[in-house]
């Protein structure tokens, strides 16, 4: 099934649209995103990818329509939410220590003295552990690499027992290492602890084997897609603006390229609306696709 219309999924979008600056954004957003699932967020620059995020956060009102978090109206549940901003990473000027910057999770950003309990120490060390950071509590975050930074901000974001976990460009900057590290604490956070995941993501090949569908934000748009479907090459051709090919090895794993034949500096897209229309009608139709994703599911 494409959309699932029932009110029990996580997050659930009704007709809903957003403006900024006097200008809609996206809209007719109309669709729900499974609990326990593992959904990246598309879209070319400005899209309003972010801006997604932030109306699921309460932080952006609607323009219309309405936009339902873990059962309640967005901005109700956040502290139910763990949300990672865009560029934490490159946030190197903190004197923070990572210990201080995670039980940040627990007791906000309020400034003054915040006396830390006993039992905060130790769920601030237990996510610091998930992460993998726990011998890093002392070092402050400029000491620390882009890729530990990240896994320091998700342990903020975790330490409070979310059950949604929002991560805005978590990927970005990072070597390859490190991405394939922060990768795997969200394959462990979806598959040990049910937690429901979501991703803004340009670069979807090191998400893909977590990835259990994704909203795409096309042509003003938002619309939700099981995996299987998103991963069409005409689809993200048009997503992307430049052609794009899916490729399946033969061992199951997919990757999203670059189309080879493509001349460079020609890669201009050029769907007419009628066959935008028609992606939308083939993924109507395509819910029996088999999904060959290989990874760690
Ligand atoms: N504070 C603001 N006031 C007015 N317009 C804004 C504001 N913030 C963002 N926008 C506009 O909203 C649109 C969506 O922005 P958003 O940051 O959500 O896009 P995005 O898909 O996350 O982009 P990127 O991939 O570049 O991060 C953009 O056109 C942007 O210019």
């Amino acid at each position: 099934m494409i959309t699932n219309h029932s009110q029990d999924g996580c997050i659930v979008f009704r007709d809903a649209a957003v403006a900024r600056g006097g200008r809609i954004i996206w809209q007719h957003g109309d669709f729900a995103i499974p609990a326990g699932s593992v959904t990246a967020i598309v879209g070319t620059n400005g899209a309003g990818k972010t801006t997604m995020m932030k109306a699921e956060l309460g932080l952006i009102p609607l323009a219309a329509g309405s936009l339902t978090v873990l059962g309640k109206p967005a901005g109700e549940a956040n502290d139910r939410i763990g949300y990672v901003p865009q560029s934490y990473a490159s946030d190197i000027d903190s004197n923070l220590t990572a210990e201080q910057s995670v039980l940040l999770g627990l007791t906000g950003t309020r400034f003054g003295i915040h006396p830390v309990t006993r039992a905060q120490k130790a769920k601030a060390h237990e996510a610091m552990a998930f992460t993998g950071i726990a011998d890093k509590a002392k070092m402050r975050l400029s000491e620390l690499s882009g890729g530990l930074r990240q896994r320091v901000a998700i342990a903020q974001a975790l330490v409070s027992d979310p059950k949604l976990l929002m991560l805005d460009e978590p990927l970005a900057n990072l070597d390859l290492a490190s991405q394939r590290a922060v990768v795997h604490v969200l394959a462990r956070l979806n598959q040990e602890l049910g937690m429901t995941i979501q991703v803004v993501a340009h670069d979807l090949n090191m998400l893909l084997p977590i990835l259990t569908g994704a909203v795409y934000l096309l042509d003003g748009h938002p619309h939700y897609a099981a995996m299987n479907q998103v991963l069409d090459s005409d689809l993200l051709t048009h997503l992307y603006g430049t052609r794009v090919q899916v490729i399946t090895t033969p061992q199951g794993d997919m990757f999203v390229t670059p189309s080879a034949d493509e001349p460079e500096g020609v890669e201009q897209d050029t769907h007419a609306p009628n066959e935008v229309a028609q992606f939308h009608h083939h993924h109507a139709d395509a819910s029996g696709a088999t999904n060959t994703m290989g990874g760690a599911r």
